[in-house]
């Protein structure tokens, strides 16, 4: 589909993409490519000479430092998961807020036995009890507020309660299961930073310690641009035409990354269509899906320089997914271009997508399983870094089969993706790994 016009896809980088695959990524390789063309420095194009693709670190730099944080927004607490504290959160209370039964059974003021009234259920959680006067005793319940005056709490199954006393072979310990009032934390105590990721036990921690809203950065929304004719969005692929993997994949994957993702619309090939939906929307980030090449249905490019867009990264020294490209619009919202084969377009997930919208959401940008040692060794590009789906297991790194620029088989199953340096890199290496969404 690609004519030879494009300055970074000669065609004997495919033939060594789909070498790569024949070769199961390690051994083999040479057999099926035959000898490699003399070096250059990474990146370059041997063939061409033209100016090359910049690095894959260089890229996800690139795409790191094209935008800004969004602007905090006060979201009610189930609207905050997924999100990054745009503040640092105090207590607005201390916790426990007041001395507090760890246990059922009695609380006791001093050494035993005790006078015990037992003409009611004694004291709940959420009651105010009254003093309890020293010798008495007063059944409550596991997290109610102990009364001023009793000095421990005694476990049910460690007393003997009846005729209007409790008695207990042991006197428990002075403060003995009583949680402590600011136990936990204290008013105005920091309970996490400014940039903590808004998980589920941390609504739970928020809501405990008073808070019904938090101030949190937004996060960007995202619109999905699915390109190509030739998809099908349902059913058995027949007829030359092949099923929309993408649309399926990239939402959720953008999501993963903290994006909000308002919709997933499936252009065909319209030149006019992609221009419409470029110019239009509300959304921060517009990743597309295809048409990053240069055959004679791929508009994308043409229709970003139509726009005035600013290429940040046009082309990316790895594989698969070198033709990716990020493009800022003069309106300051950007768009991500995914290469239609799907590894591919993972691969610009990871590569472009990821950095560039955990900039945005203020996410961790170094957040990732952290380092492999692979367990074979794994032929290299010459010249471009390689992405391949790994499974990884207490350290150790296994190179996947079908991994492929068009293949999902090898991603479906892997954990991870490991980063394979120009040359490739021997069993034992240690190597950088991407991680994966796993839901
Ligand atoms: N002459 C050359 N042709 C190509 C080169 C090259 O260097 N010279 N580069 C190849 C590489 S590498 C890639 S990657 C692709 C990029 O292609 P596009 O981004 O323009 O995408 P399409 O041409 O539309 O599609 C490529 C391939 O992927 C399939 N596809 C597209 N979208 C989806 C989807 N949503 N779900 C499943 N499959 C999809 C499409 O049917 C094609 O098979 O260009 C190479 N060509
Ligand atoms: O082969 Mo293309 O590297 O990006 O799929």
């Amino acid at each position: 589909m690609t004519p030879p016009s494009h300055p970074r896809t000669p065609a004997m980088d495919d033939d060594f993409d789909d070498a790569l695959a024949l070769a199961n990524g390690t051994a083999g390789l040479d057999a099926a490519l035959g000898p490699a063309p003399g070096g250059g420095p990474p990146g370059a194009s041997r063939e061409t000479g033209r100016p090359a693709a910049v690095g894959w670190a260089e890229a996800r730099t690139a795409a790191r430092y094209a935008a800004r944080p969004g602007e905090p927004a006060e979201l009610p607490l189930p609207g905050a998961l997924g999100h990054v504290l745009a503040e640092p959160l105090p207590a607005l209370t201390d916790l426990p807020a007041f001395d507090t039964s760890a246990m059922d059974g009695w609380a006791v003021a001093g050494p035993g036995p005790w006078a015990l009234d037992d003409s009611g259920p004694g004291v709940l959680a959420g009651d105010t009890p009254e003093r309890l006067p020293d010798g008495h005793a007063v059944a409550i319940a596991t997290g109610a507020r102990v009364p001023d005056g009793a000095t421990a709490v005694l476990r049910g199954e460690h007393g003997f309660a009846g005729g209007g006393r409790l008695t207990a072979p042991a006197t428990p310990p002075h403060g003995g299961d009583i949680r402590p009032r600011g136990q936990e934390c204290r008013m105005g105590d920091l309970l996490l930073p400014a940039g903590a990721l808004v998980t589920p036990a941390v609504l739970g921690l928020a809501a405990a310690a008073g808070y019904d809203r938090l101030t949190v950065t937004r996060r960007p929304r995202a619109e999905v641009l699915v390109l190509g004719d030739e998809l099908l969005t349902e059913g058995v692929p027949a007829g030359g035409r092949v099923r929309d993997a993408l649309g399926p994949l990239v939402a959720p994957w953008l999501a993963e990354l903290g994006a909000d993702v308002v919709a997933t619309r499936h252009l065909g090939d319209s030149a006019s269509a992609l221009r419409d939906a470029l110019t239009g929307g509300d959304a921060e980030v517009l990743v597309t899906t295809g048409s990053t090449a240069a055959g004679p249905v791929d508009h994308l490019r043409p229709a970003l320089r139509e726009l005035g867009a600013t290429f940040v990264v046009d082309g990316v020294a790895v594989r698969p997914g070198h033709p990716m490209l990020l493009a800022a619009l003069p309106d300051g919202r950007h768009v991500v271009g995914l290469p239609g084969n799907p590894l591919a377009a993972v691969s610009a997930l990871l590569t472009l997508a990821d950095p560039l919208l955990r900039t945005l959401a203020d996410r961790d940008p170094e957040a990732g399983p952290g380092p492999a040692r692979l367990a074979e060794r794994v032929q290299g590009h010459p010249e471009d870094t390689r992405l391949v789906p790994v499974s990884h297991r207490r350290g150790t790194a296994t190179p996947l089969r079908f991994h492929g620029p068009a293949m999902l088989r090898g991603i479906a199953s892997a954990t991870a993706l490991a980063v394979i340096p120009p040359g490739g890199a021997g069993a034992g290496a240690p190597v950088h790994l991407l991680g994966l969404p796993r839901n």
